[in-house]
């Protein structure tokens, strides 16, 4: 299967590891084993799970979610198996529970490696034998349906922790789908701007709107985006909130994302570098190959940044107080 630039579902963007995962995840879509989606927060976990659905023989069927993470332990098996009518305090009435949603369908269980460790059995059991029984009911029912789940946090250590079942792994970890991180797929960054942008440009308000300038493109585009899309689309969001006229510049940005910039890490790891050589020149003499070594750097390579840094020889005259300080 090959991607363009509009993906199914609305998802956006062309970065090779982005469009394989999806292409991966299209094609374990058409079998019936689990799927596991990993990846860091608002990287697209969910998207991917209703585009999975979509491309299933279940599409017809239901697509039913359930966080794992913003239920109390106490609640999470009432929710994914049922209760029957006063199996508990409170239990009013019966409850079918979201594996019975999900019959016929997909059931797509996110923020997995929350799941408390006893769930995690009962999980199991409701996988492996395709039944659920009910809180306080004495009765089971069959169920099909394919599981989905999704992770942010890295199984493996959880494994290692011994809060993730190695048996419930190897069931979910049939086919897995990696979704990076923003960062790295910058080349996507301007895109999924420009697709959030687009219906709020086609508001009364912001229809003026024009695009980034040079400076808020730089800004994009450094930025490490822990927060992946969702905080991308954030972002373009709070521009509309009072909407520039006319080109975006870092102004308009929400302020955490240009104090990075304009600190300039990228400059100020090229004056660390240039001072550092320029240090060690001073400290060996100007002696190139004593240099190289306690830089442990090749002679080559100093030579090619003293290039990049403008360091010639001639700093040595201008270096006041050489050997000692770096003069700058
Ligand atoms: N490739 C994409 N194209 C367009 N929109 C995207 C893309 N990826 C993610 N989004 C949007 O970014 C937001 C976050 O995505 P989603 O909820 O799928 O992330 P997630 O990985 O499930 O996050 P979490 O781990 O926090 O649940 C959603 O609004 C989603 O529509």
């Amino acid at each position: 299967m090959h991607f363009h630039s509009n993906l199914p579902h609305g998802l956006v963007g062309h970065n090779v590891s982005f469009t394989s995962a999806l292409a991966f995840a299209c094609k374990a879509a058409r079998h019936q084993c689990p799927l596991l989606i990993v990846g860091e927060t608002g990287t697209g976990k969910d998207e991917v799970a209703r585009l999975v659905h979509a491309h299933s023989a279940r599409a017809e069927g239901p697509f039913v979610s359930l966080n794992c993470a913003a239920l109390p332990e106490s609640l999470i098996e009432s929710e994914l198996f049922g209760y029957e009518r006063g199996a508990f305090t409170g239990a009013g009435r019966s409850y079918a529970g979201r594996f019975a949603a999900a019959d016929g369908g997909t059931l797509f269980l996110d923020e997995l490696g929350d799941l408390p460790l006893a769930s995690q059995a009962k999980l199991l059991r409701a996988i492996e034998h395709r039944e659920v029984t009910p809180l306080g009911s004495l009765r089971t029912r069959k169920i099909d349906l394919r599981i989905v789940a999704a992770t942010h946090q890295p199984l493996d250590e959880l494994l290692r922790e011994r809060r993730f079942r190695y048996d419930l792994f190897y069931r979910l970890n049939v086919a897995r789908v990696q979704l990076p991180p923003l960062r790295q797929r910058r080349d996507d960054i301007l895109e999924l701007a420009a697709h959030f942008m687009a219906p709020l440009r086609r508001t009364p308000e912001g229809a003026n709107v024009g695009w980034f300038d040079h400076d808020a493109v730089a800004c994009l585009l450094s930025h490490h985006w822990p927060g992946n899309v969702r905080e991308l689309r954030n972002v373009i969001e709070s521009i509309f909130i009072d909407p520039p006229e006319g080109a975006i510049t870092p102004h308009a940005l929400p302020s955490y994302l240009t104090e990075r910039t304009t600190t300039g890490w990228g400059d100020e790891l090229v004056r660390q570098e240039r001072r550092r050589i320029l240090d060690t020149l001073s400290a060996t003499h100007w002696n190139k190959t004593a240099a190289a070594r306690d830089l442990k750097w090749s002679r080559v390579t100093l030579y090619r940044k003293m290039a990049k840094h403008e360091i010639s020889c001639a700093a040595q005259e201008s270096t006041p107080g050489t050997p000692g300080g770096s003069g700058i």
